[in-house]
């Protein structure tokens, strides 16, 4: 087993995953010096160093050992990683944690005018993506006989091209297959961000390293969406406001001893909170209501 007493991950050098896996390493403690060719980050405060790349040459470096992580769309690994298991028999690349960024999905679209009725309207069609190996699959698993054009990029463009009529491609927000005249139908994969592996049983200095990055992940992670909700109340309408908290709050009554009539009241909220559950608190009796950001949290 080779050994190693740096870890090594790899991110994308630009494009949509770039600045948020800086950022999310940021938060979770971890600075970097960048090399003058921009290709190399060195890790300052920890023994884990970047190699910034091309995100499809991301599952690869991990694979034939080069990087022991990845920052990559759930898309692009999953995509290698059937098409290691086509000519390899096996993959050992996996996912280890989600990241909760870069969300889209890899869908199936057809001209707007079509209407689309199942899988079985692909039967003998031509149709273009970039992601053969999962699209292959999800023809197989549908019993689905159609022809993959593959192509790089800008695959929406392949039916005005006359190379396809249909696509398989990421969508997110839908504008670009509007911009085409296309509309999405079958979703074959619910992609984001993803930390890749392939194997994380270090015997050496790496192994203490991995398992600070994976508990500040989790901590990260667990408060993304987490709220720290502050607020004034007069104690007659305390059991209201409860009423009025969300359902998964977790909130602790703050009293001063001089006033005991007005309370402060503090809520950990975990779903993202909006403007009519501020309102209906405000109608409940609360006053002064502040929404915090949780930027970490040590359980
Ligand atoms: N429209 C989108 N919205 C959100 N995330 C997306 C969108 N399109 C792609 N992604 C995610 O971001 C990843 C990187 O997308 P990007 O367009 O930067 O890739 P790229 O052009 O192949 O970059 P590279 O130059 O590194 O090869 C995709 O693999 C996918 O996981
Ligand atoms: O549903 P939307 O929000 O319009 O996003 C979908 C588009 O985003 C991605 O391309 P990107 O913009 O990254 O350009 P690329 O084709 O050069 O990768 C993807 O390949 C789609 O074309
Ligand atoms: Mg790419």
């Amino acid at each position: 087993m080779k050994t190693r007493d740096r870890l090594r991950i790899a991110v994308q050098k630009s494009g949509r995953l770039a600045d948020a896996s800086q950022q999310l390493l940021a938060q979770c403690g971890f600075r970097f010096r960048q090399s003058r060719d921009k290709l190399f980050c060195f890790g300052e405060t920890h023994a884990v160093d970047l190699l910034l790349v091309r995100d499809d040459d991301i599952p690869g470096l991990i694979a034939e050992g080069t990087c022991d992580l990845g920052f990559v769309g759930r898309n692009v690994l999953a995509e290698q990683r059937l098409a290691q298991v086509a000519e390899a028999g096996s993959s050992a690349l996996c996912e280890v944690r989600a990241l909760g960024f870069g969300g889209c999905r890899l869908a199936i679209a057809v001209p707007q005018e079509e209407p689309w009725v199942g899988p079985e309207q692909l039967q003998g069609r031509k149709i273009a993506t970039s992601y053969p190996a999962l699209l292959a699959n999800y023809l197989r698993e549908n019993r689905v006989q159609a022809d993959i054009v593959v192509l790089s990029g800008s695959v929406e463009i392949a039916p005005k091209l006359g190379k396809a009529e249909v696509i398989c491609d990421l969508v997110s927000s839908g504008a670009t297959l509007a911009a085409n005249q296309l509309k999405e139908t079958a979703v074959i994969l619910k992609s984001e961000a993803v930390l890749a592996a392939a194997d994380l049983d270090f015997v050496d200095e790496r192994a203490p390293v991995l398992d600070l990055l994976l508990r500040r992940l989790d901590g990260v992670m667990a408060v993304r969406e987490t709220k720290l909700l502050l607020m004034q109340l007069a104690r007659a309408d305390l059991s209201e406001v409860k009423l009025a908290l969300p359902k998964d709050a977790m909130a602790s009554v703050l009293s001063s001893d001089e006033d005991r009539d007005e309370l402060c009241l503090q809520a950990v909220v975990r779903s993202a909170l909006d403007w009519a559950e501020l309102e209906r608190l405000k109608g409940a009796g609360a006053r002064n209501l502040m929404v915090l950001p949780v930027e970490r949290m040590l359980a």
